[in-house]
């Protein structure tokens, strides 16, 4: 079969409105129609193209970005586009750079670090791109006073850097503040006295996060005046003397809690993506299981590929609703904050932490999963798996090291559970540690299969698990005398309390999501199936956790079991659908194996000799190498 529509049969069997799920996925019509046409914007603009990056050297590569981010700026001012639009074209040119950094930290700082004066000083250059910013945390080595390493932008493009760096007034230590630097001239671009800067190197796969410019910074007596250290939180005067706003100090940190919101949603979109490619795929691949001469089996139809696959997607989609909801969250502690409430930070901090570790550990994985799920092909960087590995991995360090992240949720729990004695009672993701004594000893009541699609009764196994875990946590915590030389002996047992907890707050979101009005002939029945997957599926891979600590009966987890394989069942006529309703243009996708009308086989032929080493028949180094060797054998043979 010669072009058209490979996948048409499978978007036949779709048994909801592909068109309105798409307005679900996207959270609005409105995010809808923005993203659409911004994405077909790129996609149709041969100055995004992206298939030759895994065969650039690292120079052309970081070149070709460069050109690309600064070719997406001039579209922007040309069509005058409005910062969600703007921000919804970088992320379709699909290509990390330092113009990240600059919108997603940089920016971000500024606006929850600095003064109303610092922001009017700094913001509208920064809008308007006349300095470039990046953000510099992270040491080479431990504390404050090595090198910064790693930043991205800062390598060779950023003007100016937020650096977080140990305030001393008076032989003082006052701790880690963020200072604006300018590290290069506006005029030639050449470091300022005292600075030394550049890029730290190679780093994982081809293509992939080497257009970004992670750097390397020094300073040598250097002098930032001192109006350019952020002072909303704490305060030097210009007789050098400190003080603390009435805010809490942790407000220091308060980047990473919007970047963690951020990376959350961008767990989902990679992931979709990912489990677009394999699910498209998987319904073109046939391979044996052929009956009485007929065509051959998809391998989309074997149970064991739908039990590795249908999770992913549910993943992704669980994964979005999360994000959205997390997106509410940030907003609502920003303006509670701005009124001077801050008593929703610790969750904001323990749920933003948690959900990145979580989101992008199964992520990372999971693309991993969708590259074997797509056999050899899979390894092909045509299949932009390879590369979207490459890329997306590093989200399990940045931001925070995933488990150092769940050791920061964990540490929220016990101060939960520890409070709870005096009559203190938790809220919003917690409020279930309310019931804790209820929790501790009741019995999951599921009898038959189709029990465990009861909201009610995946809700209660959830939370009495978690509350069960963080529980026995804190009890052999009590026989520690000192508290921290505890949580540092403990700390295995209190990373699975914290994912436990992490994986019920996802799990619950989904569930309230479907509780809500949600339009479109089948759409809340094909989530409601993708939500019971997603909680089911968890819990069989964790059914340790739910057998040891008594929640559910062997024979429960069987059942739980039972269900999730009938529900793959439900899912597969679906599963084109519910990743077109991902909405993903062929560019975005950047895979033969995920385009969207399946015509994969020809592709795949013809791409093959688009690469280099097909320019010529007889290759370079034929007759410098090979010739010879071949020569030599012949001799040895006529001997
Ligand atoms: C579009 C975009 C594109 C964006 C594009 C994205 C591209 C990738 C960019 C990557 C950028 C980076 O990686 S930037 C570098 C990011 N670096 C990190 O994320 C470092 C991760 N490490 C941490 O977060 C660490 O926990 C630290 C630094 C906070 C540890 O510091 P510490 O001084 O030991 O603090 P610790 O005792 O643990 O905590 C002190 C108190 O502060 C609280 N606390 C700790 N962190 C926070 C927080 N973030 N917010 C609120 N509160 C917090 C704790 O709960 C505790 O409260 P209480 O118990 O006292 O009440
Ligand atoms: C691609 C990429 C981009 C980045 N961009 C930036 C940027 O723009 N700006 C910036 O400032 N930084 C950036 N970073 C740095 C990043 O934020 C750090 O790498 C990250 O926070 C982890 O810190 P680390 O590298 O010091 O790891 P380490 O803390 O050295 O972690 C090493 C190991 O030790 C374990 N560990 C560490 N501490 C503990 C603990 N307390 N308890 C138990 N285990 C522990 C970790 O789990 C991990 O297994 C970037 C990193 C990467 C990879």
């Amino acid at each position: 079969m010669e072009g058209g529509d490979h996948l048409a049969h499978e978007r036949k069997k779709a048994q909801f409105d592909v068109e309105a799920m798409k307005i679900v996925w996207a959270g609005s019509r409105h995010a809808f129609e923005v993203s659409d046409r911004i994405s077909k914007l790129v996609a149709s603009d041969p100055a995004f193209r992206k298939d030759n990056r895994p065969m650039l050297s690292r120079k052309e590569l970081f070149k070709n970005t460069l050109r690309k981010a600064a070719y997406a700026w001039k579209r922007i001012i040309e069509l005058r586009l409005s910062e969600e639009e703007a921000s919804k074209l970088r992320f379709y040119v699909d290509e990390p750079a330092f113009t990240d950094l600059h919108w997603g930290m940089f920016l971000p700082a500024i606006k929850g670090q600095g003064t109303e004066e610092q922001q009017q000083k700094w913001l509208p250059l920064a809008y308007k791109m006349q300095i470039i910013g990046c953000y510099a945390q992270t040491e080479l080595g431990h504390g404050s006073n090595s090198s910064k390493w790693w930043p991205g932008g800062l390598g060779k493009i950023s003007t100016h850097a937020v650096v977080y760096a140990r305030l001393i007034t008076d032989g003082q230590d006052h701790g880690v503040h963020g200072f604006i630097v300018q590290l290069r001239s506006l005029d030639d671009h050449s470091p300022l006295p005292g600075i030394t800067v550049g890029d730290i190197g190679m780093k994982f796969g081809n293509g992939a996060y080497n257009t970004m410019d992670n750097g390397v910074l020094r300073f040598d007596h250097v002098r930032i005046p001192r109006d350019q250290m952020l002072m909303k939180v704490s305060q030097v005067s210009r007789e050098g003397k400190y003080s603390q706003s009435n805010v809490p100090r942790q407000l220091v940190y308060g980047t990473m809690v919007f970047v963690r919101q951020t990376i959350v949603a961008d767990a989902s979109c990679a992931l979709s993506r990912a489990v677009c490619i394999a699910t498209r795929y998987s319904a073109v691949r046939r391979q044996f299981g052929s009956q009485n001469g007929g065509p051959e089996t998809q391998v989309i139809d074997y149970k064991t590929q739908q039990s590795r696959l249908f999770p992913l997607l549910a993943s992704a989609y669980a994964f979005r609703f999360v994000g959205e909801w997390l997106k509410w969250l940030y907003t609502d502690v920003t303006q509670r904050l701005q009124a001077n409430d801050f008593s929703t930070l610790p969750e904001a901090h323990a749920c933003t932490a948690g959900l990145k570790s979580l989101t992008t550990a199964a992520t990372a994985d999971g693309i991993e999963e969708c590259r074997k799920l797509c056999g050899g092909h899979g390894y092909l960087c045509s299949s932009g798996l390879p590369e979207l590995f490459a890329v997306y991995v590093p989200a399990c360090t940045y931001e925070g090291d995933n488990t150092v992240l769940l050791l920061q949720v964990a540490r929220f729990l016990v101060k939960t559970l520890s409070q709870l004695g005096s009559g203190k009672q938790p809220v919003g993701t917690t409020a279930y540690m309310g019931q804790v004594e209820h929790l501790m000893q009741c019995h999951c009541n599921v009898q038959k299969a189709e029990d465990w699609l009861k909201p009610a009764v995946i809700l209660e196994a959830f939370e009495a698990r978690s509350a069960r875990m963080s529980v026995a946590c804190a009890k052999n915590l009590s026989k520690f005398t000192n508290p921290e030389e505890g949580f540092a002996e403990l700390s295995g047992d209190l990373v699975e309390a914290a994912i436990a907890h992490c994986q019920l707050i996802i799990v619950s979101k989904f569930i309230e999501k479907l509780q809500q009005d949600i339009p479109g002939k089948g759409v809340k029945q094909q989530l409601g199936v993708l939500c019971n997957i997603y909680a089911l599926f968890l819990l069989h891979k964790h059914q340790g956790d739910f057998l040891s600590t008594g929640c559910i009966t062997p024979k429960q987890a069987y059942l739980a079991n039972e269900q999730l394989r009938a529900l793959y069942s439900q899912a597969r006529p679906n599963a084109i659908a519910l990743v077109d309703a991902f909405n993903y243009t062929d560019h975005y996708l950047g895979s033969i194996l995920g385009c969207y009308d399946g015509n994969v086989y020809p592709k795949l032929y013809e791409a093959a000799w688009k690469d280099p080493l097909n320019d010529s028949v007889v290759p370079d180094g034929y007759r410098e190498y090979i010739w010879p060797m071949l020569k030599q054998q012949l001799r040895t043979a006529r001997l």
